[in-house]
């Protein structure tokens, strides 16, 4: 008899756990997470069908406004402001941006945009200063790149298809050039300045408040003295923990085991319905706080690590992109080898290509950091057929 009493009180103990749980889930995710995230970008729960273009066509209006008034910025600085002195010789620290025309978005002057932040970032940061910085145009077309060319009374601007004037006989796919301006730009910094570490910026790549103290903390980390490349971006919509990479998986456990074990403990505070501390619980509670972090958006979650440089943080390098790059040291003059030595094409793009070189290449070690250190505004591409309407994802 005591048996079968202690049984049923069992069994109404799991139910009633198993009714709690059901009717939390059923709040969390059919209530309180569609209410709070159904107009963030990048959560499962965004509503594409009735924000996207919405929000896309904002922020191509935005990005137009903001070019607009870079154009003004750097025109109306002529006379105010005297040009500076010709960038030091072996500097902690390049930024070299690599530039193009273009034809699409022209008005929008990414290129603009960005140097009116590293402007900003470097008046903030004079005694040492914290980089000097290199325009590189590899534009080639029968039309001059003409943002480069307002840029040149305050910055150095070095042009490919004047040094190389065989580039304009080139006939090679636009990937191939892509990449060819890129090794250029890469040996050019180094040969004019002899710099002690280089960052490479495209010219939609527009840096953060924080871009300059997060890459000197990066600099000062060890895994630093060994790094082939660092990368600085990785697009938002390939944030999610369901995007394979083991590290990630281990952070979202490790998040879950984390944010299960806040819970038992704070919610014997909240009364009595808080749930017993037991292992099926816990893993519950593990599950669902994996759950929540995924359906949010991980990207958010990365946000807080904006607080300070020191949670930036560093994990093995992912495929895609190189609008922001930081080489270490000497790298970036072995990049510019190693990509010499192989042929880009569609598909297999340069970012691709360094990938792939930094991983079978015995003694290199390519990283990536997060979050994101600058901001990709480019909606239309200099090397890609654009879409008809550019769309935020
Ligand atoms: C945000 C993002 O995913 N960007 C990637 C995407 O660029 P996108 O397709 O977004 O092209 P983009 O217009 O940003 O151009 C990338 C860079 O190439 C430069 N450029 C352009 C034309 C040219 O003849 N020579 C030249 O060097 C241009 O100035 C810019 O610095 O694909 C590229 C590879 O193809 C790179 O991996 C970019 O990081």
């Amino acid at each position: 008899m005591p048996r079968r009493r202690a049984l049923l009180l069992l069994h109404s103990r799991w139910s009633g756990s198993a009714a709690r749980g059901l009717v939390l889930c059923v709040l969390t995710f059919g209530v309180v997470l569609p209410l709070c995230c159904h107009r963030s970008l990048y959560s499962y729960y965004f509503l594409r069908s009735v924000y996207l273009d919405w929000m896309s066509d904002e922020s191509l209006r935005k990005s137009y406004e903001q070019g607009q008034q870079a154009l003004r910025y750097w025109q109306g600085l002529a006379t105010v402001r005297v040009p500076e002195n010709p960038p030091a010789k072996g500097p902690e620290l390049l930024v070299t941006v690599v530039t193009a025309r273009r034809v699409d978005g022209h008005s929008s002057h990414y290129l603009l945009q960005v140097m009116q932040k590293l402007d900003r970032l470097l008046r903030a940061c004079r005694d040492p200063p914290c980089a000097e910085v290199v325009v590189c145009d590899v534009e080639s077309g029968p039309f001059e790149n003409e943002d480069a060319t307002l840029l040149e009374k305050w910055f150095r601007v070095v042009r490919r298809f004047q040094d190389e004037q065989q580039m304009i006989h080139e006939h090679v796919n636009i990937f191939e050039k892509e990449k060819r301006d890129y090794v250029y730009c890469l040996r050019k910094g180094w040969e004019l300045l002899s710099p002690r570490n280089v960052v490479v910026l495209e010219d939609d790549a527009l840096p953060s408040d924080d871009f300059f103290a997060v890459i000197r903390n990066l600099l000062s980390r060890r895994f630093a003295l060994s790094a082939l490349y660092v990368k600085l971006y990785h697009p938002e919509r390939l944030q999610s923990y369901w995007n394979p990479e083991p590290y990630r998986i281990l952070e979202w456990m490790g998040l879950g085991v984390v944010g299960a074990t806040a819970l038992l403990l704070i919610l014997p505070l909240c009364g009595p319905l808080s749930p017993p501390i037991s292992t099926p619980h816990l893993l519950f509670l593990v599950l669902y706080v994996m759950a929540v972090a995924e359906l949010c958006g991980r990207h958010y979650l990365l946000e807080l690590r904006r607080l300070s440089p020191q949670l930036y943080s560093v994990s093995p390098a992912t495929e895609c992109c190189t609008p922001a790059m930081l080489f270490p040291g000497n790298a970036s003059v072995r990049v510019a080898a190693l990509l010499d030595g192989a042929v880009c094409q569609k598909g297999n793009a340069k970012d691709m290509v360094l990938y792939r070189l930094a991983r079978s290449t015995r003694g290199e070690h390519a990283h990536s950091v997060e979050p994101n250190l600058i901001q990709h505004i480019g909606a239309f591409s200099s090397v890609r057929a654009n879409p008809w309407h550019p769309r935020l994802l």
